[in-house]
């Protein structure tokens, strides 16, 4: 019987997370949620200004550092290079979040067969930085955890009429991207599990950011069970469940957090 006592099941003092997407709306609560815990945390960004940015945006404790490196998911060579410039500056990884994403406006009627493409490369891109990441870990005989960044729409679909007259319609490109991180996630748990990696998917429901309009947040409110929208330090704890000894015995799951949106 392992005794830790709670508090510290979710301390991250002295491992290494890299976070891509670290500079956008909830990769920045995420970010900070890891640095809050302790972590060392690797912002990823494909902008080198904006990486450096977020990373000073970010608290430290008990002596941790913090680091910026650029890196374009839907780039073979920059996911390596990115990955690489991680452990090179903070020396090595021990958890993974795949965050960052870039959704085409485009819905079912009018999308290219380019543009659905290009959405969908994102998992490409998720699942070689994690191969990479696996890689390292199983090279130093460490452990480590990843943690996909999924969404209600892996789950359900959107109700036809929720973004009409208002914008263009959830993507139907976005919500296959999303289904299908939300299954690698199992696959790669299942495979990476006797090597010590765990594999986790966090699945937000409706966090507008701030170019989000009023009017949709009115539609997707009145859709919500809790009536209101989720804050982005309501991730926080389902992250850092994942990302810490405390979920040590979790993987291949899919944690919802979204006030009970996939519910009905
Ligand atoms: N905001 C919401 O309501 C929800 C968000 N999500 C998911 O949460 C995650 C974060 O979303 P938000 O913070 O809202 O979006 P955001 O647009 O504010 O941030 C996305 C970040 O990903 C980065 N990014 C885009 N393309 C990239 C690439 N090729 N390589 C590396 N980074 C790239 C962007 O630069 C940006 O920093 C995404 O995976 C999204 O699908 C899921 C459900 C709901
Ligand atoms: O990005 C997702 O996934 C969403 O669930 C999107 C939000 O519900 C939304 O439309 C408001 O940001």
């Amino acid at each position: 019987m392992d005794d830790t006592p709670i508090q510290q099941l979710f301390d991250l003092s002295g491992r290494v997370a890299l976070i891509t997407g670290a500079s956008g709306w909830l990769g920045n609560a995420m970010a900070t949620a890891l640095a809050e815990a302790g972590a060392n945390v690797v912002v990823a960004s494909r902008d080198e200004r904006k990486a450096d940015e977020a990373r000073a945006t970010l608290p430290t404790y008990k002596g941790s550092r913090h680091h910026a490196v650029v890196l374009d998911q839907l780039d073979e060579a920059s996911v390596r290079r990115g990955f690489e410039d991680a452990v090179t500056k903070a020396g090595r990884v021990d958890i993974l979040i795949n965050n960052g994403h870039a959704a085409d406006g485009h819905d079912l009627t009018d999308v290219t067969a380019d543009q659905f493409q290009q959405v969908l490369a994102n998992a490409t891109g998720w699942f070689l930085l994690s191969r990479q990441f696996h890689g390292h870990v199983v090279h130093r005989n460490a452990s480590g955890c990843i943690v996909n960044i999924g969404s209600m729409y892996g789950q359900v679909g959107s109700y036809p009429d929720a973004y009409e007259g208002i914008c263009a319609a959830s993507p139907v490109s976005y919500h296959t991207l999303k289904g299908g991180v939300i299954h690698m996630t199992r696959h790669l748990a299942v495979y990476w599990a006797k090597d010590k990696v765990r594999v986790n998917c966090l699945s937000p429901g409706p966090f507008p950011g701030p170019g989000v309009s009023q009017a949709l947040i009115e539609r997707l409110k009145a859709k919500s069970p809790m009536g209101r929208m989720g804050l982005p330090h309501e991730l926080k704890g389902a992250l850092l469940l994942l990302a810490s000894d405390a979920g040590s015995y979790i993987t291949g799951l899919n944690l919802t957090v979204d006030g009970g949106w996939t519910a009905w």
